[in-house]
């Protein structure tokens, strides 16, 4: 895998969209992925935690792989697929499995979650995981998720296995930890945000992009937010105030449609728009209320209506 290409910029976890009876509404998934790529997604996350993954079944899985692989077959865009679990013999049993993909760039694989082995078990787990996957892994740091803290240190070590590529940081903040890793991390290691309202400050700190639930909406915003950083626009008078209130912008997106359990506010928004046939979510997931949907659509609303004014740096009022 060409290791730091396909990790730079948004990269969407998709959700599996419901039929009004339950099943995967399959189409809606094609479509939604073809019109994430359009509007600017530079590539796309299968059975990500934005899919109900936890909710699907063994072959409910294999159709949405096989649907999201074709669509990135069929747009020359990068796949990466989760993958893994806190069992370390069952996570190399289904990233061996990937094999089965050949668009699948990369395995988003989880710090094993609720065992807390602690820094050098999880180093001891991808060591394993890194040395027979058929792809390099993206390594999802979520500590209040999964109960395992892992200091900058350790995160270094794991990125300097070979065979991993990345990690999905999201740790709830940005801390000094944050800084000392991003001031020193390993050679193309990519640093993808995880906590979509912590975007803007880690693209900031030399983040490559973001796995972000969030670009469901705005997709083309947070495409240009990435590109802005990317492209050192940020540096520029003018460019930064761009470039910070974007960031804002896009931050009060993202807190609207997390006001729920993800993906639920976001389910509803796309659900309004017509893009999916239900906001149907599977249970311990109740659906979002209608009052966190439309807050989110107002946001939405106001970030695509009024455009921007590089000159002034500002948006219309
Ligand atoms: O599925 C994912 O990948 C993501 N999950 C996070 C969550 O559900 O909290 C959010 C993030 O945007 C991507």
């Amino acid at each position: 895998m060409e290791i730091s290409a396909p990790a730079r910029g948004v990269h969407i976890p998709l959700i599996t969209p419901f039929t009004g009876t339950g099943e995967i509404a399959l189409d809606a998934l094609e479509r939604l992925a073809h019109e994430l790529l359009d509007e600017g997604a530079a590539g796309l996350v299968a059975l990500g935690t934005t899919a109900e993954v936890a909710t699907l079944t063994a072959e409910e899985k294999q159709s949405v792989v096989d649907v999201v692989a074709g669509v990135c077959r069929e747009r020359d865009a990068p796949l990466i697929v989760g993958a893994g679990s806190n069992d370390t013999a069952a996570s190399r049993e289904a990233l061996a499995a990937l094999r089965k993909v050949p668009e699948a760039v990369a395995a988003l694989t989880l710090v094993p979650h609720f065992t807390r082995p602690g820094e050098a078990g999880v180093i001891a787990h991808f060591t394993e995981l890194a040395a027979d996957s058929p792809v390099p892994l993206v390594i999802y740091h979520v500590p209040y998720r999964t109960g395992q803290e892992l200091g900058a240190e350790t995160l270094r070590k794991l990125g300097a296995l070979p065979g991993v590529v990345g990690v999905k940081y999201a740790t709830g903040a940005i801390s000094a930890s944050t800084a000392d890793l991003m001031a020193d991390p390993p050679d193309g290691f990519a640093v993808l945000a995880g906590d979509d309202v912590l975007l803007s400050p880690l693209l900031a700190m030399g983040a490559h992009g973001g796995i972000l639930a969030s670009a469901h909406l705005a997709t083309a915003r947070f495409a240009e937010l990435v590109r802005l950083w990317h492209a050192g626009d940020a540096a520029h008078e003018g460019g930064t105030a761009h470039a910070r209130d974007l960031g804002h912008r896009l931050a009060a997106l993202s807190a609207a449609l997390f006001a729920e359990p993800n993906p639920t506010v976001i389910k509803g928004v796309l659900h309004t728009q017509g893009r999916i046939p239900s906001p149907a979510v599977r249970l311990p997931l109740l659906p979002a209320g209608s009052e966190s949907v439309s807050a989110a659509l107002r946001v939405l609303d106001s970030l695509t209506r009024e455009p921007y004014h590089p000159t002034s740096g500002g948006y219309e009022k």
